[in-house]
Protein backbone atom coordinates (compact mmCIF):
# COMPACT_ATOMS: atom_id res chain seq x y z
CA UNK A 1 0.00 0.00 0.00
CA UNK A 2 1.11 3.49 -0.59
CA UNK A 3 1.65 5.83 1.93
CA UNK A 4 -0.20 8.31 2.61
CA UNK A 5 1.52 11.87 1.69
CA UNK A 6 0.90 15.10 3.75
CA UNK A 7 2.42 18.36 2.69
CA UNK A 8 3.57 20.82 5.43
CA UNK A 9 4.38 24.47 6.22
CA UNK A 10 1.34 25.39 4.00
CA UNK A 11 1.06 29.31 4.02
CA UNK A 12 -1.26 30.71 1.60
CA UNK A 13 -5.17 28.81 -0.33
CA UNK A 14 -3.43 28.86 -3.06
CA UNK A 15 -0.95 26.48 -1.75
CA UNK A 16 -3.34 24.15 0.18
CA UNK A 17 -5.70 23.80 -3.29
CA UNK A 18 -2.62 23.13 -4.86
CA UNK A 19 -1.40 20.55 -2.50
CA UNK A 20 -4.80 18.64 -2.69
CA UNK A 21 -4.77 18.71 -6.33
CA UNK A 22 -2.20 16.67 -6.38
CA UNK A 23 -3.35 14.53 -3.94
CA UNK A 24 -2.38 15.47 -0.67
CA UNK A 25 -3.88 13.55 2.87
CA UNK A 26 -3.27 16.34 4.93
CA UNK A 27 -1.95 19.82 5.20
CA UNK A 28 0.22 21.09 7.40
CA UNK A 29 -0.19 24.68 8.90
CA UNK A 30 2.88 25.84 11.27
CA UNK A 31 1.81 28.22 13.69
CA UNK A 32 4.34 30.59 16.42
CA UNK A 33 8.27 28.77 16.46
CA UNK A 34 11.20 28.69 18.06
CA UNK A 35 12.79 28.17 14.39
CA UNK A 36 12.03 27.19 11.55
CA UNK A 37 10.87 28.18 7.64
CA UNK A 38 7.34 27.57 7.69
CA UNK A 39 5.53 29.34 10.44
CA UNK A 40 2.06 31.10 9.52
CA UNK A 41 0.09 33.07 11.88
CA UNK A 42 -2.88 31.95 13.71
CA UNK A 43 -5.73 33.79 12.05
CA UNK A 44 -4.39 32.59 8.88
CA UNK A 45 -4.52 28.67 10.01
CA UNK A 46 -7.96 29.01 10.71
CA UNK A 47 -8.53 30.38 7.87
CA UNK A 48 -6.63 27.97 5.66
CA UNK A 49 -8.38 25.17 7.85
CA UNK A 50 -11.75 26.45 7.17
CA UNK A 51 -11.65 26.49 3.28
CA UNK A 52 -9.99 22.21 3.20
CA UNK A 53 -12.88 19.84 2.77
CA UNK A 54 -13.11 16.56 4.40
CA UNK A 55 -11.76 13.78 4.66
CA UNK A 56 -8.43 16.13 4.12
CA UNK A 57 -6.41 16.25 7.10
CA UNK A 58 -5.70 20.30 8.58
CA UNK A 59 -2.60 19.55 11.35
CA UNK A 60 -2.20 22.53 13.81
CA UNK A 61 1.70 22.80 14.37
CA UNK A 62 1.78 23.79 17.97
CA UNK A 63 4.90 24.30 19.87
CA UNK A 64 2.96 24.81 23.04
CA UNK A 65 4.02 21.82 25.84
CA UNK A 66 1.60 23.19 28.31
CA UNK A 67 -2.18 21.51 27.91
CA UNK A 68 -4.07 24.40 28.45
CA UNK A 69 -2.48 26.34 26.28
CA UNK A 70 -2.52 23.81 23.46
CA UNK A 71 -6.29 23.67 24.00
CA UNK A 72 -6.62 27.41 23.63
CA UNK A 73 -4.05 27.10 20.56
CA UNK A 74 -6.60 24.30 19.31
CA UNK A 75 -9.21 26.99 19.09
CA UNK A 76 -7.59 29.58 17.63
CA UNK A 77 -7.05 27.59 14.61
CA UNK A 78 -9.76 24.83 14.30
CA UNK A 79 -8.29 22.21 12.78
CA UNK A 80 -9.29 18.76 12.65
CA UNK A 81 -5.67 17.56 14.10
CA UNK A 82 -3.12 19.12 16.68
CA UNK A 83 0.56 17.87 15.78
CA UNK A 84 2.26 18.59 18.92
CA UNK A 85 5.89 19.36 17.79
CA UNK A 86 7.60 19.41 21.69
CA UNK A 87 7.61 16.97 24.79
CA UNK A 88 4.60 17.93 27.00
CA UNK A 89 5.73 19.71 29.46
CA UNK A 90 2.29 19.62 32.25
CA UNK A 91 -1.09 18.09 31.74
CA UNK A 92 -1.68 15.12 29.89
CA UNK A 93 -2.87 13.76 26.81
CA UNK A 94 -6.05 12.27 28.11
CA UNK A 95 -6.83 16.00 29.12
CA UNK A 96 -6.59 17.34 25.80
CA UNK A 97 -8.65 14.33 24.28
CA UNK A 98 -11.45 14.86 27.06
CA UNK A 99 -11.83 18.75 25.74
CA UNK A 100 -11.65 18.29 22.23
CA UNK A 101 -12.59 14.21 21.83
CA UNK A 102 -13.18 14.83 18.14
CA UNK A 103 -9.93 16.28 17.58
CA UNK A 104 -6.89 13.91 16.42
CA UNK A 105 -3.70 14.25 18.59
CA UNK A 106 -0.35 13.62 16.58
CA UNK A 107 2.71 13.31 18.85
CA UNK A 108 6.09 14.34 17.22
CA UNK A 109 9.05 12.36 17.86
CA UNK A 110 12.62 13.82 17.32
CA UNK A 111 14.53 11.12 16.20
CA UNK A 112 18.35 11.69 17.58
CA UNK A 113 19.34 8.11 19.59
CA UNK A 114 18.06 4.70 20.66
CA UNK A 115 15.84 5.93 23.42
CA UNK A 116 13.66 7.88 20.79
CA UNK A 117 12.34 4.06 19.96
CA UNK A 118 11.44 3.45 23.77
CA UNK A 119 10.08 6.90 24.25
CA UNK A 120 8.13 6.66 20.69
CA UNK A 121 6.52 3.23 21.70
CA UNK A 122 5.50 4.68 25.62
CA UNK A 123 3.94 7.68 23.55
CA UNK A 124 2.27 6.06 21.09
CA UNK A 125 -0.52 4.71 23.53
CA UNK A 126 -1.69 7.65 24.38
CA UNK A 127 -2.03 9.56 21.31
CA UNK A 128 -3.99 9.41 17.84
CA UNK A 129 -0.90 9.21 15.47
CA UNK A 130 3.31 9.55 15.67
CA UNK A 131 5.07 11.79 13.29
CA UNK A 132 8.71 11.08 13.23
CA UNK A 133 11.08 13.40 12.62
CA UNK A 134 14.67 15.10 12.63
CA UNK A 135 14.50 18.09 15.36
CA UNK A 136 16.53 18.68 18.22
CA UNK A 137 14.52 20.11 21.48
CA UNK A 138 17.27 19.94 23.30
CA UNK A 139 19.46 22.63 21.74
CA UNK A 140 19.56 26.40 23.43
CA UNK A 141 17.60 27.36 19.96
CA UNK A 142 15.16 24.74 19.79
CA UNK A 143 14.84 22.52 16.65
CA UNK A 144 11.51 21.61 16.37
CA UNK A 145 11.02 20.68 12.60
CA UNK A 146 11.77 22.04 9.40
CA UNK A 147 15.67 21.10 9.38
CA UNK A 148 15.01 19.88 5.85
CA UNK A 149 17.66 17.08 7.12
CA UNK A 150 17.08 13.21 7.41
CA UNK A 151 17.76 10.74 10.69
CA UNK A 152 18.40 7.56 11.31
CA UNK A 153 15.95 5.59 9.07
CA UNK A 154 16.98 2.43 11.15
CA UNK A 155 15.54 4.14 14.43
CA UNK A 156 12.17 4.67 12.15
CA UNK A 157 12.11 1.50 11.07
CA UNK A 158 11.88 -0.40 14.34
CA UNK A 159 9.62 2.27 15.57
CA UNK A 160 7.06 1.56 12.95
CA UNK A 161 7.56 -2.15 12.94
CA UNK A 162 6.33 -2.05 16.75
CA UNK A 163 3.94 0.89 16.91
CA UNK A 164 0.60 0.04 16.90
CA UNK A 165 -0.90 3.88 15.75
CA UNK A 166 -0.44 4.92 12.49
CA UNK A 167 3.37 6.88 12.01
CA UNK A 168 4.36 9.27 10.04
CA UNK A 169 7.64 9.69 8.76
CA UNK A 170 8.99 13.40 8.22
CA UNK A 171 12.60 15.35 7.55
CA UNK A 172 14.72 15.90 4.61
CA UNK A 173 12.39 14.20 2.65
CA UNK A 174 12.60 15.10 -1.45
CA UNK A 175 12.37 13.56 -4.64
CA UNK A 176 15.85 11.91 -4.49
CA UNK A 177 15.67 9.95 -1.46
CA UNK A 178 11.27 9.41 -0.91
CA UNK A 179 11.30 6.14 -2.29
CA UNK A 180 14.23 4.62 -0.54
CA UNK A 181 12.80 6.02 2.99
CA UNK A 182 9.22 4.71 2.13
CA UNK A 183 11.13 1.05 1.49
CA UNK A 184 13.00 1.13 5.07
CA UNK A 185 10.33 2.79 7.31
CA UNK A 186 6.95 1.59 5.63
CA UNK A 187 5.42 4.10 7.33
CA UNK A 188 1.85 4.87 7.01
CA UNK A 189 2.68 8.48 5.57
CA UNK A 190 5.46 10.81 5.11
CA UNK A 191 5.52 14.49 5.83
CA UNK A 192 7.24 16.88 3.49
CA UNK A 193 7.95 21.01 3.73
CA UNK A 194 11.55 21.87 2.30
CA UNK A 195 11.49 19.04 -0.47
CA UNK A 196 8.87 20.16 -2.74
CA UNK A 197 9.27 24.29 -2.24
CA UNK A 198 11.82 26.49 -4.45
CA UNK A 199 12.58 29.96 -2.52
CA UNK A 200 10.21 29.17 0.08
CA UNK A 201 7.21 28.76 -2.50
CA UNK A 202 5.37 25.68 -2.91
CA UNK A 203 6.85 24.27 -6.29
CA UNK A 204 4.00 22.66 -8.29
CA UNK A 205 7.00 20.62 -10.42
CA UNK A 206 8.77 19.28 -7.27
CA UNK A 207 4.77 18.52 -6.04
CA UNK A 208 4.27 16.36 -9.03
CA UNK A 209 7.38 14.27 -9.65
CA UNK A 210 7.28 14.00 -5.82
CA UNK A 211 3.52 12.37 -5.56
CA UNK A 212 4.78 10.55 -8.82
CA UNK A 213 7.30 9.07 -7.34
CA UNK A 214 5.69 8.18 -4.12
CA UNK A 215 3.19 6.33 -6.10
CA UNK A 216 5.72 4.66 -8.77
O1 LIG B 1 8.75 24.27 8.93
C1 LIG B 1 8.86 24.82 10.02
O2 LIG B 1 9.06 26.03 10.16
C2 LIG B 1 8.73 24.00 11.25
C3 LIG B 1 9.11 24.59 12.43
C4 LIG B 1 8.99 23.89 13.62
C5 LIG B 1 8.46 22.62 13.62
C6 LIG B 1 8.08 22.01 12.43
C7 LIG B 1 8.23 22.67 11.23
N1 LIG B 1 7.91 22.08 10.04
C8 LIG B 1 7.73 20.66 9.92
O3 LIG B 1 8.97 19.98 9.85
C9 LIG B 1 8.81 18.80 9.08
C10 LIG B 1 10.03 18.47 8.31
O4 LIG B 1 10.34 19.51 7.43
P1 LIG B 1 11.35 19.24 6.22
O5 LIG B 1 10.62 18.42 5.21
O6 LIG B 1 12.54 18.55 6.80
O7 LIG B 1 11.67 20.61 5.70
C11 LIG B 1 7.65 19.04 8.17
O8 LIG B 1 6.80 17.97 8.35
C12 LIG B 1 6.98 20.27 8.72
O9 LIG B 1 5.78 19.81 9.27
Amino acid sequence: MFPKVKICCISSEEEASMAIGYGAAALGLVAKMPSGPGVIDDALIATIAALVPPPIGTFMLTSETNVDEIIAHHYRTNTNTIQIVDALQSGTYKAIKTALPVIKIVQVIHIINEASVDEALQIAEHVDALLLDSGNPNLVLKELGGTGRTHNWQLSKQIVAQCKKPVFLAGGLKIDNVKRAIDIVQPYGIDVCSGVRTNQQLDPHKLEVFFRTVYA
